[in-house]
């Protein structure tokens, strides 16, 4: 495959730079996802946990308010305590996930992922035994809070713990264990809706990977950027050793080193800024926010943290994953959940693609080539609703398909179109958003992205099912996919390629500008380099098996 190429014209943003100059601090390591070592696999599986959790809780409401029946307070539920019961959730998560940030500095990113786990438990646990309304409405409110504060810390702290190179790679298994938690919700929900109370189990059996994610996240160590923070130099050396344990060990020495003096130079020219700032500085997150929004570069990262994180929620996704059964019944599918599930499978398979590709081919990349295709599939979308009427009547006399059920099968097959570019793109890249961020910045910026992303859900979810009513449901996925093209429009013009950059290194991007142009030529740069490093030692491993191929 041909890796990183970005064949569109870039927008010139006056970079005088050379490409080497983007590349030129990052240890090339050329460690690879199979010889990622043990330490590095298991942090990030024990921390992707929460992303399974977050994918179960947030995919397993629709599936447990059809099975409760007259089993809270006693009656069956009204429309109230449904849109209470699902929104709480979202909304404690828009709530929660600011606050990431402040106790990410204080306390450590391993403790903001340990928190949510046990509320994760405390959540799971009491829905399961709710009798009334609720007690349900507060176990779903823990569920949200952990959802928010874990969608923050995750990311965090595997793109602090990572390598460079895999950093990519690593945020995105959290997108995979999301995406596979809402498969598994779906499965399970449709296996435990034939069960008596069935819905008791459904919610509670998410306690279970909590107490597993508890257990193995005591034993794992803090982000080394963190220790080094902290004043804890040597803990922070020995985890970069074991982070890098798969790299040769001639170069394992350099490329700790080098990392531990980046982050060290970075935390010094923080500290003359502070003691310049000391003066008017009187709590923490005041200055840290006065910093974000102050300085050029932080602002910068703002931006595109947020707008990244807005457009994966705006584009309409969600309303998919929330409300697809009730679409698919509506147009008439004898097996509503049955189609539903379609749509979380392909969300789950496609991120696999997206794990095997964003650090290959690149974030902007990878955006740039998927939103054209959700833009189709939207438009398929608008095109095929407005040859299938939906009729609110829930009679299926009154569904009618212009093309005697061709449309219906035009519709599903659209939306699968745009989930499967959604699942490689914006469902995970988003989750990058930490690496854009300076340190000192970098856990207060993470949690307002992740703020924006749950308000941003939070509005989908509200307005969906309105929309449809009121504007149509042509013009609601127009709507979305007008959405979509902002955003490409938006992504192009500001969102440079941060693939294999040092963390440090990407903060030097957008010092000066969005440096779009030259952070592309140093990222084709970067994968030269690789590509002729992979050259090397697949030959150099022929030559040592005695089998020099001509192909090497
Ligand atoms: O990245 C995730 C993923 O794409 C999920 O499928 C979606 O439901 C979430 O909202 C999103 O944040």
């Amino acid at each position: 495959m041909r890796r990183g190429s970005d064949e569109r014209d870039e927008p010139n943003d006056g970079d005088e730079d050379s490409p080497e100059d983007s590349s030129r601090h990052s240890p090339t390591s050329n460690i690879s996802w199979r010889n990622a070592g043990p330490v590095l696999r298991s942090l990030t599986l024990s921390a992707c946990i929460s992303g399974l959790l977050f994918g179960f809780d947030t995919g397993v409401i629709s599936s447990t308010l059809v099975s409760i029946g007259s089993d809270l307070s006693n009656r069956p539920l009204t429309t109230p305590d449904k849109s209470i019961v699902t929104a709480i959730t979202s909304l404690l998560a828009l709530i929660s996930a600011p606050m990431t940030g402040f106790f990410a500095d204080r306390y450590g990113r391993k403790s903001v992922i340990l928190v949510p786990a046990l509320l994760f438990v405390f959540g799971a646990v009491i829905q399961a035994v709710a009798t009334y309304v609720w007690t349900m409405v507060l176990g779903r409110a823990l569920v949200g809070a952990a959802v928010g504060i874990a969608s923050g810390a995750v990311p965090l702290y595997i793109t602090e713990l990572a390598p460079a190179e895999l950093r990519g790679r690593l945020v995105t298994v959290q997108s995979l264990f999301i995406t596979g938690g809402q498969v598994v919700a779906y499965v399970l929900g449709w296996i435990f809706a034939r069960l008596p109370h069935g819905w008791r189990l459904m919610v509670g059996v998410g306690a279970v990977p909590a107490v597993v994610q508890l257990v193995l996240l005591i034993r794992m160590p803090e982000t080394p950027r963190w220790l080094l923070q902290t004043g804890q130099d040597e803990r922070a050396r020995d985890v970069l050793i074991k982070v890098h344990e798969g790299v040769p060990e001639k170069d394992r020495a350099r490329i700790v080193q080098s990392v531990l003096l980046s982050v060290q130079a970075e935390i010094t020219a923080e500290d003359k800024t502070n003691a310049r700032n000391d003066s008017d500085s009187s709590s923490g997150v005041r200055d840290a926010m006065k910093e974000l929004i102050s300085i050029p570069g932080n602002r910068r990262a703002l931006t595109i943290a947020c707008m990244l994180q807005g457009l994966q929620q705006l584009c309409g996704f969600n309303s998919l994953m929330y409300f697809s059964a009730t679409i698919f019944a509506l147009v008439g599918f004898t097996s509503p959940i049955l189609a539903s599930l379609s749509i979380a499978f392909t969300n789950f398979l496609l991120t696999l693609v997206a794990f095997a590709w964003i650090d290959i081919v690149g974030r902007r990349n990878i955006l740039l080539r998927s939103i054209p295709f959700m833009v189709l599939g939207l438009l398929l979308c608008s095109l095929a609703f407005s040859f299938v009427s939906i009729e609110p009547a829930r009679d299926a006399a009154l569904i009618y398909d212009a093309g005697d059920g061709i449309w219906s099968w035009m519709l599903i097959a659209s939306m699968v179109l745009y989930v499967a570019a959604y699942a490689v793109g914006l469902g995970c890249v988003p989750w990058q958003q930490s690496e854009l961020f300076p340190l000192r910045v970098r856990s207060l910026g993470s949690g307002l992205a992740t703020a924006t992303n749950w308000s941003s859900n939070f509005i989908i979810g509200m307005t969906f099912l309105p929309m449809m009513n009121f504007l149509t449901p042509s013009i609601t996925f127009m709507c979305y996919a007008v959405v979509c093209v902002v955003g490409w429009v938006a992504i192009w013009r500001i969102y440079p390629e941060t693939a294999g950059l040092e963390l440090e290194d990407i903060g030097e991007l957008l010092k000066d500008g969005w440096s779009v142009q030259k952070s592309v030529e140093g990222f084709r740069e970067r994968q030269r380099v690789l590509d002729e490093m992979e050259g090397r030692s697949r030959r150099s491993w022929s030559i040592s098996s005695g089998r020099m191929s001509r192909e090497t």
